[in-house]
């Protein structure tokens, strides 16, 4: 039985932030000040502190100035949105990231809608998400982007291959279609209510999984050949040593059978979500300054 590849999205996402760090670099030179990258957390979740460390770490690594701010879970919306204010007129501030999700007295959309979307390196902003919908110039979602970097290093050209996305989100599922899309991919969104899940599954030739649900999607359903990118991130206990371990929304040790390529979770998409949201820091530093946007980025 033939095994398919597992792509390396941590050795990917090192070179692209080495990348970024020659922009970086050829950023200060222009303009004698660091790109900056705020960003925002609320609340004290672990999972997204450790997250939010390790963003900072890599921001700072890469040259870029990295601006912290933790406010308690109580915070009330105007306060927040005060401070999102502060940012948007911060010329420090090149990129605004708000950790997501926020507590549910706050209402999401509306704190998305306050940044200014020069520097929603998220590309959460209406402003950006339609750009993006109509093939202009935009700030594009972090994880979207950073799986077509891995499914075009792969496979090269993407135009005319049968593309499934799992998954409907306005942060992952949709974005990721929209750029698919725009690859010249035959684009289908599948979810919760699809008929058939295994069969739509199986005509594709790039599997995109981002449902949130562990090892929901299974090997036998992967066209033989196909590349599938897993966007998962799930918790499970391990019950061999009561621990908890981190799997994705394929079931990869089947799946592995089936694929050209597969990325793992831990190791693949994650990785590439903050490289790619240094690179958005920037492009966005660039596009504020008059600059053009850095070579190979
Ligand atoms: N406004 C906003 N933007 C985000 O981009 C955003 C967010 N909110 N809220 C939380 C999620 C989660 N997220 C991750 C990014 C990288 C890894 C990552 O690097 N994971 C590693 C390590 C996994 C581990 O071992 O914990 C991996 O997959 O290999 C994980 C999760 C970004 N998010």
């Amino acid at each position: 039985m033939t095994i398919g590849k597992i792509i390396d999205g941590k050795a990917f996402a090192a070179t692209l932030r080495d990348t970024v760090g020659e922009g970086v670099a050829g950023f200060v030179e222009a303009t004698g000040r660091k790109p900056g990258l705020a960003v925002v957390l609320v609340g004290e979740d672990p999972a997204s502190s450790v997250y939010v460390r390790s963003k900072g770490k890599m921001t700072v690594a890469a040259g870029m100035e990295s601006f912290e701010f933790k406010r308690p879970d109580s915070i009330g919306e105007e306060d927040l949105l005060d401070l999102i204010e502060e940012l948007n007129h911060d010329e420090r501030v090149d990129g605004i990231l708000v950790q997501l999700p926020l507590p549910g007295h706050i209402d999401e959309a509306a704190v998305i809608g306050a940044i200014d979307p020069a520097k929603d390196v998220d590309g959460f902003h209406v402003v950006n998400s339609g750009k993006l919908a109509t093939g202009q110039e935009a700030l594009v979602p972090c994880t979207p982007l950073g799986c077509i970097m891995l499914l075009k290093d792969e496979l090269g050209d993407l135009s005319g291959l049968e593309a499934v996305v799992v998954g409907r989100s306005n942060i992952v599922g949709k974005p990721m279609a929209a750029l698919l899309l725009a690859e010249s991919c035959t684009v289908t969104i599948a979810h919760s209510r699809t008929r058939d899940l295994a069969s739509v599954v199986h005509r594709a030739d790039i599997v995109v999984a981002a449902v949130g649900r562990a090892e929901m999607v299974k090997g036998e359903w992967i066209k033989p050949g196909a590349t599938v990118i897993d966007v998962g991130i799930n918790r499970v206990a391990d019950t061999e040593d009561g621990k908890s371990r981190i799997v994705g929304d394929v079931a990869t040790a089947e799946a592995l059978a089936h694929v050209r390529a597969i990325t793992p979770v831990p190791g693949g998409v994650g990785p590439m979500t903050i490289a790619v949201l240094l690179r958005n820091t920037l492009v966005a530093a660039h596009a504020r300054a008059g600059l053009a946007k850095p070579a190979g980025l």
